[in-house]
């Protein structure tokens, strides 16, 4: 698979749709996101008509009943789909899905009590556990990693997107339900009829739909041999969801925007009331969330592309905190209607940005629990918030704060509530900025008003340098070295001095250094030592051969830099992430290449092309191996504009063609007449 860079990316289809088996998908996922804004409507409607007798609280309470029956299965069942998602056919799994969902659908308006839709509720919702990990773990087979991105803005536009649609709907057929019951007497007095029957419609759409969907690949294929029991599948994907640095920080995120959301919608209401606004304005500020989030999920990462995406995620986060904290205090409704757009469009970015990152990051066997345990998750805590919320805000009751003289200022209940779940909001998302940051040293700030500005901030020591830096990564026998050197023989043909070098072992302390790193008679060397040893290797590496070149205004092609740290140190050897950025931000000086290369390459196959006696890296088991893969593959992911990812099985004429075509992307003019004249002082290894 490739990542192929904007030259290429003319040749690409102009939208993800233009991937039938996506847009397949993607038009059962719409048809069914409508039908369950329809049931919503429909449903709580026929619950308020049928206990329309038994008084308001009655009224309320059983209106309130079909929320709870649907929340409830998520907390129940939420993990069990999940791993049912890993481990069956999915196509087969949506498919019975939306069989069992059409007829619970149509089988409330035929039975017609309370009781039932109850029940019905709590059944389609099960159902639909089942369904949506299913469908969110498809999607990435579906598309070409680098289109995921866009793929669920699109997945997400229809979920959301779906709501004011369904409500028209809801609407016209409620009329529509009105004037044919003069001809159909079954439907007389039931307004909410003919939504229903429409939505379980929906569903049976969706069933032929994915049923005609063969391109969707059976769970899990080629990746076990033996399947092992549901209750450890869940139990490795709740595991991998606390055991992963980056997956943790995205969902902690996540649920603080979930949180933050869960306080808004529990006392929105009063509060709207206390501003002096009626129903009329709660659906305006209820409108200002999903035109915020639609906003921001489809502009905020195209506006901030030279942030990087795990900055970005984070940032948003904090800013939602502090905009709905500003919401809480300034008492204007037209004010608290802008903020509430600005809060809608962090919490798209966020949320876009996490569900990106988890389908690159999370492997294809894991996906259904970690979509369905993050799914779980975010339920509950939407369901705890929006219950304690208004509870907190009643017993804190109406307060006045006398400001001067005349002033007064009013802060109920509501007003405390906003301001916690703003800070709450705040709070997490530094937490998740922390635990993620893959730009350590960098000052955010900066890398902030760059990105607004439409560039990528460069730290200031590396600022006079004039030369290009391009870095190779990729495991063990990935043909890094093959490639690095066939670019270098390309470049220089174009005219370019080039110095074409590797880690470890390009200095004469770092031939020392290697030496030690790589025999096998070291065996036993701890992590942190490792670790450090390559990072001093780097030190010397950047000052003494990097810089100076690049300050020549060379084109310096380096085999490895800080990510084969991250991935080897970090992931294979399980040290810290953030400890192995820092110790290399401070050795290189925050040096960061212009252009990595990825060459991914399966570890089976890369180990195998290898000649000769393994050394005391290559000779780690297959698992470490793997795990440097994914690392090298998450790091490429969440930077995509700085990477390009090369399949490493192709022909390596093919790869040499697909790197020339990114790397010519951001060619500088060839040749400054100095580096002609520095041209053979360079102590580095060269071709
Ligand atoms: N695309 C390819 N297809 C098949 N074989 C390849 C390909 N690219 C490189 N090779 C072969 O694989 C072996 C390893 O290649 P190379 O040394 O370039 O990999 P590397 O990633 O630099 O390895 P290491 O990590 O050990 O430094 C060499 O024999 C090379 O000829
Ligand atoms: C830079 C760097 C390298 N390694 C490992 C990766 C390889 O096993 C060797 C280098 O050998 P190669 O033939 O040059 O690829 O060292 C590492 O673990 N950490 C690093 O930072």
């Amino acid at each position: 698979m490739t990542t192929p860079g904007r030259n290429t990316a003319r040749r690409k289809p102009p939208t993800v749709l233009a991937y039938a088996p996506f847009r397949k998908l993607w038009t059962a996922m719409s048809v069914c996101s409508l039908g369950d804004w329809l049931n919503l409507l429909a449903l709580t409607a026929l619950a308020g008509n049928l206990t329309m007798d038994a008084g308001y609280q009655a009224q309320s309470l059983a209106i309130g009943g079909v929320f709870v029956a649907k929340m409830l299965p998520a907390i129940v069942l939420g993990p069990l789909a999940g791993a049912f998602a890993d481990r069956f056919d999915r196509r087969l799994t949506m498919f019975f899905c939306d069989l069992l969902r059409f007829a619970l659908v149509l089988s409330i308006p035929l039975v017609g009590s309370y009781q039932w839709v109850i029940i019905a509720t709590f059944l389609v919702e099960c159902v639909n556990l089942f369904w949506v990990p299913a469908k969110d773990a498809t999607v990435p087979n579906l598309v070409p990693k680098e289109r995921l991105e866009e793929a669920n803005q699109l997945n997400l536009l229809v979920t959301y997107g779906t709501a004011p649609v369904a409500a028209l709907l809801f609407a016209v057929l409620s009329v529509a339900n009105d004037l044919l019951s003069r001809l159909v007497p079954f439907l007389a007095q039931r307004e909410t009829y003919l939504a229903l029957f429409i939505n379980a419609l929906a569903y049976l759409i969706s069933a032929v739909i994915i049923f005609s969907l063969k391109e969707i690949p059976k769970a899990g294929s080629g990746v076990a041999t033996s399947t092992p029991s549901v209750l450890r599948q869940i139990f490795e994907g709740w595991r991998f969801v606390g055991g992963n640095r980056l997956t943790r920080g995205l969902i902690i995120g996540m649920l603080g925007a979930f949180a933050a959301g869960g306080a808004v919608v529990g006392v929105a209401k009063i509060y709207v009331n206390a501003l002096g606004g009626g129903d009329a304005a709660y659906g305006v500020v209820f409108g200002a969330v999903f035109v915020g989030m639609a906003s921001g999920m489809f502009f905020g990462p195209r506006l901030m592309r030279e942030l990087s995406r795990r900055r970005l995620f984070g940032l948003a986060i904090v800013v939602a905190g502090l905009v709905l904290a500003a919401i809480a205090l300034i008492h204007n409704l037209v004010i608290v209607v802008l903020l509430t757009v600005l809060l809608g469009a962090c919490a798209g970015i966020a949320w876009i940005i996490g569900y990106t990152m988890i389908g690159l990051e999370v492997d294809d066997g894991l996906r259904g629990r970690t979509f369905s345990f993050l799914q779980s998750l975010a339920r509950v805590t939407l369901l705890l918030v929006v219950a304690v919320a208004p509870t907190v805000a009643g017993l804190f009751g109406e307060r006045e704060i006398k400001m001067g003289q005349e002033t007064v200022y009013r802060f109920d209940g509501s007003n405390l509530v906003l301001v916690i779940g703003g800070l709450l909001a705040a709070i997490v998302g530094i937490v998740a900025l922390r635990q993620m940051d893959d730009r350590k040293g960098v000052p955010i700030v900066a890398d902030l008003i760059a990105a607004v500005r439409g560039e990528r901030f460069v730290p200031e020591t590396a600022e006079q340098a004039r030369g290009m830096f391009i870095a190779f990564e990729g495991g063990e026998g990935s043909g890094k070295t093959t490639q690095s050197r066939l670019l270098a023989i390309w470049l220089r043909d174009q005219g370019y001095d080039v110095v074409q070098t590797r880690e470890p072992g390009s200095t004469k302390v770092g031939m020392r250094l290697r030496a030690i790193l790589l025999d096998a008679v070291h065996q036993g060397l701890s992590a942190r030592s490792e670790a450090l040893l390559y990072a001093a290797d780097r030190a010397e590496h950047v000052e003494k051969v990097i810089r100076p070149a690049l300050y020549r205004g060379s084109m310096v092609i380096s085999d490895r830099y800080v990510d084969s740290s991250l991935a080897y140190q970090g992931a294979g050897r399980a040290l810290d992430p953030g400890d192995v950025t820092r110790i290399n931000s401070w050795a290189t000086g925050g040096l960061v290449p212009d252009l990595t290369v990825l060459i991914d390459t399966p570890p089976s196959v890369g180990l195998a092309r290898l000649g000769g006696a393994a050394d005391r890296i290559e000779s780690e088991p297959l698992e470490f191996h793997e795990r440097v893969r994914r690392e090298f593959r998450a790091l490429a992911a969440a930077e995509p504009e700085r990477y390009v990812v090369i399949d490493g099985t192709l022909p390596q004429e093919e790869i040499a063609r697909l790197i020339q075509d990114r790397v010519r992307e951001v060619l500088p003019d060839p040749v400054p007449q100095e580096s002609e004249d520095a041209t053979g002082t360079i102590p580095a290894i060269r071709d």
